[in-house]
């Protein structure tokens, strides 16, 4: 590991823009097949990675819900939770808003509350043994319909005071945010906080929906804003957080390299950009990978990585308190590594 790979894993970090349900790791997704008397199409862990050949957003998705069927059991929850997590403190992640799509497992019998109880038990677990800060978000289909949403809501608000916030993934176009607009006003009258994938695969229309109509906290991917320049104005001026996902874009060919990624130009407008995993094993890496591959290929400077963690710890779901209470193990780490940010004053 050379000098600035070790620096980027020990920065703590946030990873605000992940799913549980595409954190599962090939032997993990076996194991759990196995457990539950399944029988996938792979039958070895290389083989199942080898899977993970992506042409667009569809093919990945086709995958990832085949992927879901393994998740059963609250303990299956946990264990999947659970094992995100010990990898994500071991990649310095200090901060994790973790996306759980309860459509998916309710739709096969499994009752809600094992979903809930797996998860948060796994995340209580984290936070006690990692000392990790962690919320957890609800996240919707959008290819389904709104009322499928707006039952899912409904579903989870015994455990509102483990929610802090509410989103929405899923094929992209042809669903726009205008389709949820009642779903997302619900979601914020009952005091969630919002946030919506839009600009992935879909165009700038989407996400100036998305924040005009859906009135979201935080857009997660937001790339497509770009070719508006009004839009993009807007988005730096309110400082809305784009959950940005450099390896996932480049897996799901919405880039066709690393080299033409748009994070350096969404940073270059003003935009408040953070850099997050979205589906680690499905994408080959976790945030410190994606921030090493942007740095590789776009020349990112020491200076902007650590602008980008920062980014991450500002555009959290968290009380003040507990924002600060970040930023300080941040620039702790950052004074101990001084050397690093400016090699001058090593001596
Ligand atoms: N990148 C992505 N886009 C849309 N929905 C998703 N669900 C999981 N990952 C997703
Ligand atoms: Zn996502």
């Amino acid at each position: 590991m050379t000098g600035i790979e070790a620096f980027v894993r020990g920065l703590p970090k946030t990873d605000l823009h992940m799913h549980i349900e595409g954190s599962i790791e090939p032997q993990l997704m076996l194991d759990l097949a196995a457990r539950n008397g399944l029988k996938l199409r792979w039958d070895t862990a290389e083989a199942l990675r080898g899977a993970y050949r992506f042409q667009n957003l569809q093919s990945f998705l086709d995958l990832y819900f085949e992927g879901c069927k393994v998740l059963v059991t609250e303990r299956d929850f946990h264990d999947v939770t659970r094992a995100y997590l010990r990898r994500a403190h071991e990649d310095g992640v200090i901060r994790a808003e973790l996306f759980i799509g309860p459509q998916s497992f309710t739709e096969r019998g499994t009752p809600i509350e094992a979903l809930m109880s797996g998860v948060l038990g796994a995340m209580e677990e984290a936070r006690r043994e990692h000392g990790m800060s962690l919320g957890l978000m609800i996240s919707v289909h959008r290819h389904r319909t709104e009322p499928d949403a707006m039952a899912v809501l409904d579903q989870v608000m015994p455990w509102k005071d483990h929610i802090i916030g509410i989103g929405m993934g899923g094929a992209e176009v042809g669903n726009p945010p205008s389709k949820f607009a009642r779903f997302f006003q619900a979601a914020r009258d009952r005091g969630f906080r919002t946030t919506v994938h839009a600009g992935e695969e879909g165009p700038a229309a989407y996400v100036r929906e998305a924040l005009d109509l859906l009135q979201v906290d935080r857009i997660d991917h937001g790339n497509a804003c770009l070719a508006d320049h009004d839009l993009v104005r807007e988005l730096a001026a309110q400082r809305v957080p784009l959950t940005v996902c450099p390896l996932s874009n480049l897996r799901l060919k919405v880039v066709s390299s690393m080299r033409e990624h748009p994070l350096k130009a969404l940073m270059a407008h003003g935009l408040h950009v953070t850099v997050n995993s979205d589906d680690p094993p499905y994408f080959d890496g976790y945030v410190t990978e994606n921030l090493l591959a942007c740095r590789d290929a776009l020349g990112l400077s020491t200076e902007e990585i650590v602008g980008l963690v920062r980014n991450g710890v500002e555009a959290a779901f968290v009380t003040e308190e507990e924002r600060q209470a970040l930023l300080l193990r941040l620039d702790a780490y950052l004074a101990a590594h001084a050397d690093v940010l400016d090699p001058a004053s090593a001596s």
